[in-house]
């Protein structure tokens, strides 16, 4: 029998990554069900936040089946971001099925968790190659240098996602300060 019943892991997943797919394995061999939350899902074509929450439900989704993963055993759920902090948790329970567990290796989420509801169970990952699997550096890999620096750090199902919908060129687009609102 599992662990848990059902854990949740959040992040922004710009993109999802060999360090998220790791986490969701970890997550997987505790519990029975994972949901996957998509957050700051209202963000999209800016620098931090390339692609949107539909182009990176396409992103896990192709992810976990190439892993061999059994999609039903797994929610894939885009949760926009609540403006006040103090009743995060709470919101977040009112946009996904109950969960009895937290997945997060960030400091803050774990903090704003664990003060909301003291009997929530945190897990931290075991982070894998940190330093490389990182949405930040893969960012700026994508924008700075060619497939060969940036491919191997992400499943083949998210290189191929992130090349279908364009995302090369429009991370390298959103780069340039003249075309980039956030720069402006
Ligand atoms: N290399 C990794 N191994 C295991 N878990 C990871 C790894 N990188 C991130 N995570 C975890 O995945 C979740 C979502 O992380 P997040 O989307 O912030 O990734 P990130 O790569 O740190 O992103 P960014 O650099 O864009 O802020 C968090 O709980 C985080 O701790
Ligand atoms: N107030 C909120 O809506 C709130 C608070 C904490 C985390 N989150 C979300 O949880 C996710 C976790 O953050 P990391 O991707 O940095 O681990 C983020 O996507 C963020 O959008 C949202």
């Amino acid at each position: 029998m599992s662990k848990f019943k059902r854990g949740l892991m959040t992040g922004r997943f710009q993109p999802f990554h060999n360090g998220h797919l790791a986490l969701a394995k970890q997550a997987l061999e505790e519990c029975d069900e994972l949901a996957i939350v998509i957050g700051s899902a209202q963000f999209n074509f800016i620098e931090k936040d390339p692609f949107t929450a539909g182009e990176r439900v396409l992103m896990i989704h192709a992810a976990l089946d190439e892993a061999g993963i059994d999609l039903s055993r797994c929610y894939i759920i885009p949760v926009a971001n609540d403006e006040n902090n103090a009743r995060w948790l709470a919101y977040l329970r009112s946009q996904v099925p109950p969960f009895d567990a937290l997945y997060s290796g960030n400091d803050f989420v774990d903090h704003l968790a664990r003060s909301q509801d003291p009997s929530l169970a945190v897990r931290k990952p075991e982070f894998a190659k940190r330093q490389e699997y990182n949405g930040t550096n893969i960012r700026s890999l994508i924008v700075t240098g060619k497939e060969e620096r940036w491919e191997h750090l992400v499943p083949p199902a998210v290189a191929k996602v992130i090349k279908d919908v364009g995302g090369v060129e429009r991370m390298k687009m959103l780069s340039r300060s003249d075309s980039n609102p956030a720069k402006w």
